[in-house]
């Protein structure tokens, strides 16, 4: 098991959990627009980060951008296997015609 499915294990387990013991758990009962928002706050700070050529900045806030989008895909109950699903069904055909064959929207 990937470190990325340990996290989505924990993160899914979270759900169920006393919002004052843990962080994810205090994020996930804000709902999931709370937890786009802090998605997406993390993914300008990873911006941020590459614009500057900071490395180890950039490292950091990609841990923190991957962490967020394990929460607000849990938060939707979108499940990491088939995001990975996606990717693998894409493996093979040119990025020109995977834009080109997917739905708009
Ligand atoms: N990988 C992470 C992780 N990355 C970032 N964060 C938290 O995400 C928050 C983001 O930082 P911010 O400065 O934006 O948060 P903040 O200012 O406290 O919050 P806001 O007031 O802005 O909403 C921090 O509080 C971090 O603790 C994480 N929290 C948890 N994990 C993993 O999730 C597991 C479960 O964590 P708990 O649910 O806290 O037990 C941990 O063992 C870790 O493996």
């Amino acid at each position: 098991m990937s470190i990325l499915h340990d996290l989505a294990t924990t993160i899914e387990a979270r759900k169920s959990a006393d919002p004052e013991s843990s962080w994810t758990a205090k994020l996930l009962a804000k709902g999931p627009e709370k937890c786009a928002e802090k998605f997406g706050e993390e993914a300008v700070e990873a911006i941020i980060e590459a614009v500057k050529d900071n490395k180890v900045g950039l490292t950091t806030e990609a841990a923190d951008v991957l962490y967020h989008l394990l929460v607000m895909l849990a938060s939707r109950d979108v499940a990491l296997d088939d995001v990975l699903a996606e990717l693998e069904r894409r493996q093979g055909t040119s990025g020109i015609a995977e834009k080109a064959g997917r739905p708009k929207g």
